[in-house]
């Protein structure tokens, strides 16, 4: 526990009758980067806010690199830099500056602040954007530039611990990959990150451990690995069903493979098979497409998103979604 950078344990915190986070634990040691996932209303931003100090726990314990961050608000926050979810106020300013800023008021010199704005503005591919102002209601820069910036704010200066609220949120495809290596990068240089993230598919590929909350309850926790959990021995079939379409797998006891596990989340079915029944799934999702009964399939590898999807089943959302083990 002595190593850990962030150590939570037995952490309560209600809203009236909503209990938000319920005997929530989790460690980030220092090199490591700790996905936390969970649908919306999982209790995520309740908990980063308790970790920084701007929420107060009703009960249990949180240590920041050693020190109580419950006891000891201030000590703890000159430990942990954090990007929240809502966009960083830095209309009237350029990139440039917001980073600069962000940098001295973590203690860096004016010539490390200026030369960590230019790094950051290379790594993250925002160069062209540095010198420009961003201005009130959106203008001046885009939401993905803003959002860019302030990671560029949070990691200006190294801290113990980083905690990052939805930092792609807003970013093209292109951008958030180096984002994510961004992020990665600063857990191989020695940082503990808590990488709070809906992007399962893409956080999967740079986290070495994850956390699953739902319901403001630890749910799953271990490696991307351990959660996917059927290792080599399953496949995951995705069959893609067109608008309107009767579901196919609606009678799982009559399907001709036998589905370890079968989500449904709008037109889709994940369903996980044998690896020893490649063949029949193969058979049997072609014959339903070219019966017209569904726009395509997929058969591959066990995905996180899978595993996720089914921890976190019962969420209903505009894209009903359900999960049965079969
Ligand atoms: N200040 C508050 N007052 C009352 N209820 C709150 C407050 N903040 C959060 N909640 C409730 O606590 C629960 C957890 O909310 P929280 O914002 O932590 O979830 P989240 O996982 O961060 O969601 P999202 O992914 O949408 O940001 C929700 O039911 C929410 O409505």
């Amino acid at each position: 526990m002595d190593q850990d950078v962030l150590h939570i344990a037995g952490l309560r915190r209600r809203f009236g009758a909503t209990v938000a986070n319920d005997d929530v634990s989790l460690r980030v040691r220092p090199g490591e980067v700790v996905g936390l996932l969970g649908h919306n209303g999982a209790g995520k931003t309740t908990l980063v806010s308790q970790i920084v100090g701007l929420l107060r726990p009703d009960s249990g314990t949180i240590r920041v690199d050693g020190t109580d961050a419950i006891a000891d608000p201030g000590a703890a926050r000159r430990r942990v830099a954090m990007q929240p979810q809502a966009q960083a106020p830095i209309d009237g300013l350029t990139p440039r500056i917001a980073i600069e800023i962000a940098g001295r008021i973590r203690g860096l010199s004016g010539r490390d602040a200026r030369a960590a704005a230019t790094q950051l503005a290379e790594e993250l591919d925002i160069a062209q954007w540095l010198d420009q102002r961003a201005l009130p209601e959106g203008r001046g820069l885009s939401g993905g530039i803003r959002r860019l910036t302030a990671f560029a704010m949070t990691v200006a200066a190294p801290t113990p611990l980083l905690v990052l609220d939805e930092p792609t949120n807003d970013i093209d495809a292109s951008r958030r990959r180096l984002l994510w290596a961004a992020v990665r990068r600063r857990g191989d240089e020695g940082a503990g990150v808590l990488l709070v993230t809906h992007n399962v598919a893409e956080a999967e590929r740079i986290v070495d451990d994850l956390v699953i909350l739902d319901r403001g309850k630890v749910v799953a926790s271990g490696s991307p690995a351990q959660l996917r959990g059927t290792g080599d021995n399953d496949l995951r079939l995705e069959l893609q069903l067109p608008p309107g379409a009767a579901d196919p797998t609606a009678e799982p006891a009559d399907l001709p493979v036998t589905a370890l596990q079968l989500v449904r989340t709008g037109r889709r079915v994940l369903l996980t098979v044998p690896a020893t029944q490649a063949a029949q799934a193969v058979t049997w999702a072609t014959a339903l497409r070219d019966q017209g009964r569904l726009d395509g399939y997929a058969l591959g590898p066990t995905t996180l998103e899978d595993a996720y999807l089914a921890l976190t089943a019962h969420v209903t959302n505009t894209e009903s979604q359900e999960v049965s083990d079969v």
